[in-house]
């Protein structure tokens, strides 16, 4: 055999074949690469040394390639190592490397062109440096074109996005945080709605899909739908996941209040607590990601209640349940099951069948009222705000924390952290739902005040009057990480609207298997 490694193990031959009508390169014995997992191929320049050394001598003049293919390390990351297979006909090793670029090139779901947006001001603003260091020279392996823009003000990449001809690129990429795809997903979804003349302010009107895929190089603070569409926070790994062109659908909220449109969010829409945390870390961004921990503890120690109203319509086409334990991993079952569902409704003309479906209203006060459209894992908590969320469901994760005291919530942002069910308590109440609204009570007397008008205005006299014992604070909303200031919402799961250069978590046979090889994955 011609073809050999230049790692080949000491004691074999050096024994390797590639088979390209079986798509899959065999490098080493038991080391298979599937052509999807590889990175890029290039002609290698033998120098003298390298010629002269080891056991190549005995070829005269050899002809080398080498392979960059993704290999899996501990924890989901992914790392791009490579081989230089040998040869010493230089037609033969033409013919591979030929071959193995065709592979590469049929591979329709790879992207070739792309536009990225990096926040330097995001995380410990080190995104600049992170994709000049790890992304950058990635995609000049893949012979993707970049073109780059660098973010000098908040909005920046949302307008651009209106300016640019977005469908000459296969993909955008966002380096920054949780705000900063929230941002690129505004500019990407705004446009596409523009673009089809869709009005975003009617809550009623279905959207029109983004088939453009949004790119997540994590350089942010939390990154948490990085790590819930990854199972990593890492650039690198992010950076293979567009190189292979993967492909996750994801769930997107839409927030109305009285027929205006507000904002999209995938993550977390959360009022109360995460909402004050956020408002709060907001003033003290020179913190870096550590202002949450500082807000976090601040908000904990304030215990403050919202009172209000929630209603909601439980999510009655859907397969799972917010406390059945099913997390959502790569080829879902459950998102898949939905989403054929929901088709097979639109078949029978069933979509506008939520029209009479029946409204749960909840009326009370609130330590937290946390809409989440994914699991919400990150560092801070691996599995979440509810563990077995899923991204393409088409359903939210209703989160209701009522006032308790506050060893009680400690207990239960405890539970965050460790196994034990965060939803099994008096005071929680954990709803899958397609609808739901929210209005403050400090609202709702405004408003039947408006009726009643020789009464005097509730939310004048509170805040006339410091002291007063009545609650009717507002809180603002935590939407992506991002503040949102409104007391009344109305917010729609629209399933599966845009889509991610990711796969999902991966599951493997053994978690704790160091070099896993491709073909110990489940599925
Ligand atoms: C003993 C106490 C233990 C506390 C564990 C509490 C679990 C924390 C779960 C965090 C949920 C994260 C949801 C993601 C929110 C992001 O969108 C947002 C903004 O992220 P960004 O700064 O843009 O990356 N971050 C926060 C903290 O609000
Ligand atoms: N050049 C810039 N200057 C200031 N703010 C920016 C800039 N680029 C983006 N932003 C805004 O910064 C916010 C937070 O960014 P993000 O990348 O999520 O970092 P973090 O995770 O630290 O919050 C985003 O909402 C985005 O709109
Ligand atoms: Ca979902």
């Amino acid at each position: 055999m011609e073809l050999r490694p230049s790692r080949a193990p000491a004691d074999s031959e050096g024994r390797a074949a590639a088979y390209s009508r079986r798509a899959r390169l065999i490098s080493e014995p038991e080391n298979v690469v599937p052509a999807c997992e590889i990175v890029a191929v290039e002609e290698t320049e033998i120098d003298k040394k390298q010629c002269d050394s080891g056991k190549w001598q005995k070829m005269s003049k050899p002809h080398a390639f080498t392979v960059h293919y993704i290999k899996r390390a501990r924890n989901h990351r992914w790392r791009c190592s490579e081989i230089t297979f040998w040869c010493i006909d230089e037609q033969l090793c033409n013919q591979w490397i030929q071959a193995l670029k065709e592979l590469l090139d049929s591979q329709k779901s790879r992207p070739k062109r792309l536009l990225v947006y990096i926040n330097p001001y995001g995380g410990k603003r080190q995104g600049k440096r992170i994709y000049e260091q790890k992304v950058a020279p990635l995609f000049n392996l893949a012979s993707i074109s970049a073109d780059v823009v660098i973010t000098e003000h908040a909005n920046h990449a949302k307008d651009n996005l209106f300016e640019v001809n977005i469908y000459k690129y296969d993909g955008i990429v966002c380096v920054g945080g949780d705000g900063m795809f929230s941002e690129v997903m505004h500019g990407l979804i705004g446009r596409i709605q523009k673009d089809s003349g869709i009005d975003q302010n009617n809550p009623k009107t279905p959207l029109a899909q983004c088939s453009i895929r949004i790119g997540i190089i994590p350089a942010g603070s939390t990154d948490c739908i990085c790590y819930a569409t990854v199972g990593i926070i890492d650039p690198e790994t992010s950076a293979l996941h567009i190189i292979v062109g993967d492909c996750q659908p994801l769930d997107v909220s839409s927030i109305h209040h009285n027929n205006t449109f507000l904002k999209y969010s995938v993550s977390l829409l959360g009022y109360g607590f995460y909402g004050d945390i956020l408002k709060d870390s907001e003033k003290k961004r020179w913190m870096g990601p550590m202002r949450y921990d500082f807000s976090g503890f601040k908000t904990f120690l304030s215990h403050q209640y919202y009172e209000g109203t929630v209603s909601f319509q439980p999510a009655k086409g859907t397969v799972g349940s917010p406390r059945d334990k099913e997390s959502c991993r790569t080829g879902c079952h459950i998102c898949r099951q939905t989403k054929q569902l929901e088709e097979q409704q639109k078949n029978y003309g069933l979509e506008h069948k939520e029209v009479e479906d029946e409204w749960k209203v909840i009326k009370g006060k609130f330590l937290a009222i946390n809409a989440v459209n994914m699991s919400c894992a990150c560092p801070r908590s691996p599995k979440g705000l509810s563990p077995a969320a899923h991204l393409a469901d088409g359903s939210a994760d209703l989160i209701l924390v009522r006032k308790c005291s506050r060893f009680n919530f400690l207990r239960y942002l405890v539970r965050h952290t460790n196994q034990d069910d965060q939803f099994d308590f008096p005071f929680v109440d954990v709803y899958r739902v397609k609808r739901f609204q929210f209005t403050s009570k400090h609202l709702e007397d405004n408003e039947s005040d408006i009726k009643d008008v020789g009464k005097k205005r509730f939310g004048q006299f509170c805040s006339d009057h410091p002291a007063c014992c009545c609650n009717l604070a507002n809180s603002t909303w935590n939407c992506d990480g991002e503040t949102l200031d409104s007391s009344a919402v109305e917010v729609r799961v629209h399933c599966q609207l845009v889509k991610l250069f990711a796969r999902g978590i991966e599951i493997y046979k053994d978690e704790a298997a160091y070099n896993l090889s491709s073909n110990e994955l489940l599925s």
